[in-house]
């Protein structure tokens, strides 16, 4: 089996620009390189570059738009993404729904310049339907858990596992990432455990007071 995932979204959180943000991305960058992890981390939009420069991590954006280059205005390019040294996309996350037509095109646009496609979903009905498109990952996110503290590994496993069982029915091919919520080591296991291969979080890294502990505990029952 590959490495497992862990995915750090940095969301909008004021914890995650700047300084604070290129301290995050440091010790992700030790922790991958000391152990047999990746670890990724999709930054706001402007901290893309400088990390695809400063950085060897995975660098994802946290959306992506249907459109190709042109005449668009404030739309965010998935060539574009590439061009700045993003390696991949969100999709559809919880804080950027999309339609199903739109997240079709945000996919083949993002397939289409190269990127790594993460479409995230928010029961099992949407995670089987999401893998028609081929993404490489669903990431499977009950919303109401989302920055709750409260682990979807413990507060609803049948979620990820249904969820699983969706999306493999459709294609084994398409991996699963478990997000909301996830904050320790244990709930990494469990995800791990579900058959998921590796986790979407946010919060529990990005407003930690120490985030190097908190990465190191993620991964110590991998
Ligand atoms: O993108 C990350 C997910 O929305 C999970 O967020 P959270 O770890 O703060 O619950």
């Amino acid at each position: 089996m590959a490495a497992p995932f862990i995915l750090i979204n940095l969301k909008s959180y004021a914890e995650g620009f700047g300084y604070n943000a290129q301290k995050i991305a440091q010790v992700a960058e030790k922790i991958a390189h000391e152990n047999d992890v990746r670890i990724g981390i999709a930054p706001g939009y402007m901290d893309i570059h400088p990390f695809h420069v400063h950085y060897s991590l995975p660098v994802f954006a946290q959306h992506v738009d249907g459109v190709t280059p042109g005449a668009h205005t404030g739309h965010i390019v998935a060539d574009a993404l590439k061009a700045a040294g993003a390696t991949g996309t969100l999709i559809n996350h919880s804080e950027r729904r999309l339609t199903l037509a739109d997240i079709e095109a945000a996919h083949r646009s993002a397939r289409n310049a190269g990127l790594e496609t993460v479409i995230c979903t928010n029961n099992v009905a949407t995670s089987g339907a999401a893998t028609f498109f081929e993404p490489d990952y669903i990431a499977i996110e009950p919303p109401e858990l989302i920055g709750s503290g409260i682990s979807v590994s413990k507060a609803d496993p049948g979620i990820i596992e249904k969820s699983v069982e969706a999306v493999h029915s459709v294609n084994a091919g398409v991996k699963v990432l478990t997000g909301a919520g996830i904050s320790t080591g244990e709930c990494v296991r469990t995800a791990l455990d579900l058959g998921t291969d590796g986790v979407l979080l946010a919060s529990g890294v990005v407003k930690a007071a120490d985030p190097e502990a908190v990465l190191r505990d993620l991964i110590s029952k991998i």
